[in-house]
């Protein structure tokens, strides 16, 4: 039985296209300087890490760090979440940022810097966020837990392209966006929120608890990882030029004015699809499955060590992003 006062480590070597591997010694010394007593163990392969955070929660770790990006992060919350032995709150993770969007932590002001991580994990306070529940309709899959953002539409199909384009940094998202664009089809879907049913042609639907996703962009209106409420995005019916004409909304939030966005708050959603496309559903960044989708909200179950406003933000993705976009169109 481990000490209550030891971490179990988790690190995805693959992680950040692959720069965690050769982050990990630097790391490693971090740690031992810090004076942290710890275990660590690598993934081996996607999805370990939901095995490998329940494996150390029964063998009695209840502080965890995560060494690497959004999907690791969104494997430990499963691992977390789907657990019976222990109170989801009752286990604290930090995050040792090294991912390739690394839009969790943007909300949570996380430094990437590895030293300042490291030290926000030893001096820090855990907070507690909400988290997302979607449970599959007409399928017997195990439902899927999400602290960042959750989208079906045309939000997963760029998921299920991006990790071709991974050596590209947080652009991987906007070349899989690009891509995307001239692959998909709006779907017919029923969507029911705060007893509202909307049946409606639909580009996606995004149902955010942070700020951030897709590489720096800023998909859903005002959302609020503690306020027990999703923040939900509907994007109807609109065109691909559309899209094109207002990238730069994707990344400062400007997007949600559009007048094919509808913004809603809500502890639950569920989308329906009525026609024959079956739209990707992706969680956290990560490909989860297709079809139609129930979403409920857990309040406050994840406890995690946060930074705050007034640290210095290493990452600004949303601000350089639409830049750096930019410059990625003009050099293709
Ligand atoms: N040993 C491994 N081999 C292959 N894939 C792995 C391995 N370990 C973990 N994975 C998978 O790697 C994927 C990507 O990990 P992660 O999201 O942490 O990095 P990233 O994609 O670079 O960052 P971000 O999600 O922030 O863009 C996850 O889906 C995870 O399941």
């Amino acid at each position: 039985m481990p000490s209550s006062k030891t971490w179990f480590v988790i690190v995805n070597p693959t992680s950040g296209n692959g720069s965690c591997k050769k982050k990990w010694p630097d790391i490693l010394e971090l740690l031992k300087m810090y004076e942290f007593h710890f275990e660590h163990v690598f993934t081996e392969y996607p999805n370990h890490g939901i095995e490998l955070t329940q494996n150390a929660i029964y063998q009695g770790f209840r502080r965890f760090i995560c060494v690497g990006g959004d999907g690791t992060l969104h494997h430990i919350v499963n691992g977390i979440m789907s657990q019976k032995h222990v109170v989801p709150n009752q286990i604290h993770v930090g995050v040792v940022p090294i991912g390739t969007g690394n839009d969790w932590v943007k909300t949570h002001n996380i430094p990437k810097n590895l030293e300042r991580a490291i030290l926000l994990i030893k001096n820090g306070h855990p907070k507690q966020q909400d988290v997302g529940k979607i449970e599959f309709l007409n399928s017997s899959k195990k439902p899927i837990y999400f602290i960042n953002l959750a989208g079906i539409g045309f939000d997963g199909l760029v998921i299920s392209k991006v990790h071709k384009y991974k050596h590209f940094g947080a652009l991987a998202y906007v070349a899989g966006a690009l891509l995307g664009l001239f692959l998909f089809k709006n779907f017919q879907s029923r969507i029911m929120v705060n007893s509202k049913v909307i049946e409606t042609k639909t580009f996606m639907v995004l149902v955010g608890l942070c700020k951030y996703s897709g590489g720096g962009m800023q998909l859903t209106k005002s959302p609020n990882p503690f306020d027990g409420l999703f923040d939900i995005s509907l994007v109807k019916n609109i065109g691909k030029w559309d899209i094109i004409k207002n990238m730069s909304k994707l990344f400062n939030g400007n997007i949600t004015k559009h007048n094919k966005v509808e913004t809603y708050k809500s502890s639950s959603v569920s989308v329906t699809v009525l026609d024959n496309g079956n739209p990707y559903i992706e969680a956290d960044g990560e490909l989860i499955d297709s079809g139609n989708m129930h979403l409920s909200l857990i309040p406050k179950s994840f406890s995690f060590y946060g930074g705050t406003k007034n640290a210095k933000q290493t990452f600004g993705a949303n601000q350089s992003g639409y830049k750096t976009l930019v410059l990625f169109v003009i050099s293709i």
